[in-house]
């Protein structure tokens, strides 16, 4: 029996309409101490909220009941739409308390959907990111997630490595009847096959993890090339301070942008320069350091004044390469041998040309692929430990050492999923695996 819980589902403050939300094994109960006898599964119902021990109306409100396991969290649940006003939402919250209902802790409805197997880790972990979403690209990411993408891969492969488990033991078990079998070498050929097929899946420069997160990019070059008015006329602020004297800008400057659909922190440094200015000495040390960091590079060279040694080695393939200034001096034909994107942060020109160069940029480096692609650390973290026990039971010199690489394996699975169990799967296999005995 599980804790009736209750919390608000929409958003804190006065509103319009304010969603309590509620789930447990006496939900059923409850509500029908606040609202009468339970409404239709799913339809929606205006009540009348009473307090149980006054009997003074609380609220009139709408009434959902989802009774389990056809619910979010598999359990008896139900949805109560209020009035958004404080002393509403306090009325029945104590009402429900009274009822013997306790508020939620963060995540638990969420958390009793998992134990009721309505959803994996992963598929959890992407409600949270649908929650958390800031852009279009995100949202889809989140959802594909949430519908399960990634749970369905995970499970087949765990599903195989099962397999590979059961086979593996039966091997050891026809060995030790002195019996000739092939099973042993099928297991390590299928065994490095997944390998290869975990190692396809996590080979995705990390796209998912970087839409997820954001991606860093950083404007670099020398002092006075018009770094930090590029950095205003993207973001559409005056964020950055401008000025004509060299070395302006020392302290990383950021702006939150969006482009094609990613979220980006752009950060605007530090002029690039050998200088005896301490303060800006070490506005330098950061502008590299935050090259260094950076996902995406945009380096700005003025068009007026021939790109200057300690710079030009900026202009590299994978760097967006910008001749700002094109309405001082045309944009030469290449800079460092990339053809720079001819720009005027003054009069805007090409500055659409540069916001579709870095959208381009950006999603080539974080976004959607065709398949679903992991989004965590933890995801990577995993599947690589989860090859490399393959590689292990590929190599293993011994049988039963194989076998305990490929148990090391489906737990590595079973942490990502929060599903599999070695011995409950292995029950199910051997349950119709025929090795006569
Ligand atoms: N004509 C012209 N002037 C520009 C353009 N972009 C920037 N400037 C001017 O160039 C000077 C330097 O601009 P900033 O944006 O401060 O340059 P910066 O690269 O950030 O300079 P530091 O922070 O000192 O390294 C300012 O006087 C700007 O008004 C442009 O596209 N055309
Ligand atoms: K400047
Ligand atoms: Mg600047």
């Amino acid at each position: 029996m599980t804790d009736t819980i209750f919390a608000l589902a929409s958003g804190a403050g006065r509103a319009a309409i304010a969603v309590l939300r509620l789930s447990g094994a006496g939900c059923g109960t409850v509500l029908q101490r606040l609202a009468g006898p339970l409404p239709q599964p799913r339809m929606a119902s205006l009540r009348r909220l009473r307090a149980p021990a006054s009997g003074e109306v609380l609220d009139e409100a709408l009434v959902l009941w989802f009774p389990g396991p056809r619910s979010y969290t598999g359990e008896d649940s139900a949805e109560l739409h209020l009035h958004g006003g404080r002393a509403v939402l306090e009325g029945v919250s104590a009402a429900l308390l009274d009822c013997g209902a306790r508020p939620a802790e963060p995540g638990e409805f969420t958390r009793r959907a998992f134990l009721n197997n309505r959803l994996d880790l992963t598929a959890a972990e992407g409600i949270a990111d649908l929650i958390d979403a800031e852009t279009a690209a995100q949202r889809r990411q989140a959802l594909r997630q949430a519908g399960g993408a990634l749970a369905e891969r995970y499970a087949g492969w765990a599903t195989r490595l099962t397999r590979l488990l059961a086979h593996q033991e039966a091997a050891i078990e026809f060995a030790e009847d002195g019996l000739p079998n092939s099973l042993e070498d099928e297991m390590r050929a299928a065994a490095a096959a997944l390998a290869a097929e975990i190692r396809r899946h996590l080979d995705d420069g990390g796209r998912g993890e970087r839409l997820r997160e954001g991606l860093w990019a950083a404007i670099l070059g020398a002092p006075n090339a018009g770094k930090s008015s590029l950095l205003n006329a993207l973001a559409g602020r005056e964020a950055a301070i401008v000025s004509a004297t060299a070395g302006t800008t020392r302290d990383v400057v950021e702006v939150r942008l969006e482009l094609g659909g990613v979220p980006v922190l752009l950060a605007d440094t530090a002029g690039l320069r050998e200088t005896a200015d301490e303060i800006e000495a070490e506005g330098v040390r950061r502008a590299r350091r935050r090259a260094e960091e950076a996902d995406l590079v945009i380096a700005v060279f003025a068009a007026d004044v021939p790109p200057d040694a300690g710079t030009l080695a900026m202009a590299a393939p994978g760097t967006v390469v910008v001749a700002n200034k094109a309405d001082l001096a045309p944009a030469p034909a290449e800079i460092g041998g990339v053809a720079p994107l001819a720009v005027s942060a003054r009069s805007g020109e090409g500055l659409d040309a540069l916001r579709e160069a870095l959208a381009a940029a950006a999603t080539a480096r974080a976004g959607l692929s065709a398949e679903a692609g992991l989004t965590r650390p933890r995801h990577r973290a995993a599947l690589t430990e989860a090859a490399a026990w393959l590689d292990e039971a590929v190599a293993a010199p011994l049988p039963e050492l194989a076998s305990e690489a490929l148990r090391a394996a489906v737990r590595s699975l079973g942490r990502l999923t929060g599903r599999v169990g070695v011995e409950d799967v292995l029950d199910v296999v051997f349950g119709d695996f025929c090795i006569g005995k």
